[in-house]
């Protein structure tokens, strides 16, 4: 008997909104450093119902523009703009587009925000465009503009190897999280360069995360950059399992009930952001629980 796979094919929201979400990196290991810099990594990615907001307006010129979006980040070099030239480019396509960002989710926090950005504008313009290219495609450009779009693009949980590039889909339990975001942008790159890093960690199985082996190998330098983060990690760590998203400044911990996450939620001292969001295995862009 044939087993029929839904495809499962991007689009906006009852309110026009292509969503983009956060991920969260529940392990992060580094393995060590390739000849052009970048590290290699063991990770596993997770996204959660908790979301930018991307609104697509057509154009009759061939202008790519930003109408709105976060005041820090000048248009040319938000990467919802850079994500559509990139495609133009890829594609030879001549349209152009007005992209309204509604920002939800913290930047420099190791959500991975930016690149989730780029990577809902890769799929809502291959649509709006009809350019027709493919996940594998759509993800080759994406891996251009940064390590962590890829994940976003392909929208499921996945075990990572390399810089992010190579992934596998996993199924992963699907917790509410407790998410504190420390008022700091942290440099992924500085974090990097940090002498003192981890980055000769021994690669382990999937069947090794599974089992709790899931530390993150950024976590002592990012809290020695970091007092900021390393106050809001000892606060979350006295409560429950606390974790550290990609190079932060966002922390994690995995709660077993909405209501537990919530009563936490509302313990969290004034001067730290947080939020309460589901881990999801399938990225809310595809629209399915
Ligand atoms: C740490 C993670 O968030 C884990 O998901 C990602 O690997 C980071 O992805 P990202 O923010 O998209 O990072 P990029 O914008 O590609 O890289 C920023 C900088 O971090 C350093 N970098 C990044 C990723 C990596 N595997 N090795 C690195 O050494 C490089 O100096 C790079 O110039
Ligand atoms: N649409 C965008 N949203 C957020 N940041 C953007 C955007 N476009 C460009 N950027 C730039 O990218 C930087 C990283 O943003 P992002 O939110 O992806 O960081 P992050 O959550 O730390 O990501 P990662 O986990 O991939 O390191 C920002 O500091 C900002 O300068």
């Amino acid at each position: 008997m044939a087993i029929l796979v839904p495809v499962l094919t991007p689009r906006p929201d009852t309110d026009g909104a292509w969503l983009a979400p956060a991920k969260l990196n529940l392990m992060l290991r580094v393995l060590g450093r390739r000849a052009d810099g970048y590290h290699r990594l063991q990770t596993v990615f997770q996204f959660v119902d908790r979301c930018d907001r991307l609104y697509f307006d057509h154009r009759d010129d061939s202008r790519i523009e930003r109408l709105e979006g976060p005041a820090e980040v000048p248009p040319e070099q938000d990467l919802v703009v850079r994500a559509a030239h990139a495609l133009a480019e890829a594609t030879g396509c001549r349209s152009g587009i007005s992209i309204r960002v509604d920002k939800h989710l913290p930047m420099g926090g190791g959500l991975g925000g930016g690149s989730s950005d780029a990577a809902t504008t890769l799929h809502a313009l291959n649509q709006l465009w009809g350019t027709g290219l493919s996940v594998e495609q759509l993800a080759e450009i994406g891996l251009r503009l940064g390590a962590d779009v890829p994940v976003f693009v392909r929208g499921a949980a996945a075990w990572g190897e390399g810089v992010g590039e190579t992934l596998v889909p996993v199924e992963l339990p699907t917790p509410w999280y407790l998410v504190l975001a420390p008022p700091c942008h942290v440099a992924t790159a500085a974090v990097f360069a940090d002498p003192g890093l981890t980055r000769d960690s021994a690669p382990i199985t999937l069947v090794d995360f599974l089992r709790g082996n899931a530390v993150n190998d950024c976590l002592r330098t990012v809290l020695d950059q970091y007092p900021i983060v390393r106050q809001a990690f000892d606060w979350l760590a006295d409560r429950a399992e606390a974790k550290l998203t990609g190079t932060g400044a966002c922390l994690f911990a995995a709660l077993p009930s909405q209501s537990e996450a919530d009563q936490l939620l509302a313990e969290v001292p004034d001067e730290i952001p947080a939020f309460v969001a589901r881990g999801r295995n399938r990225s809310p862009l595809f629209g399915v629980a």
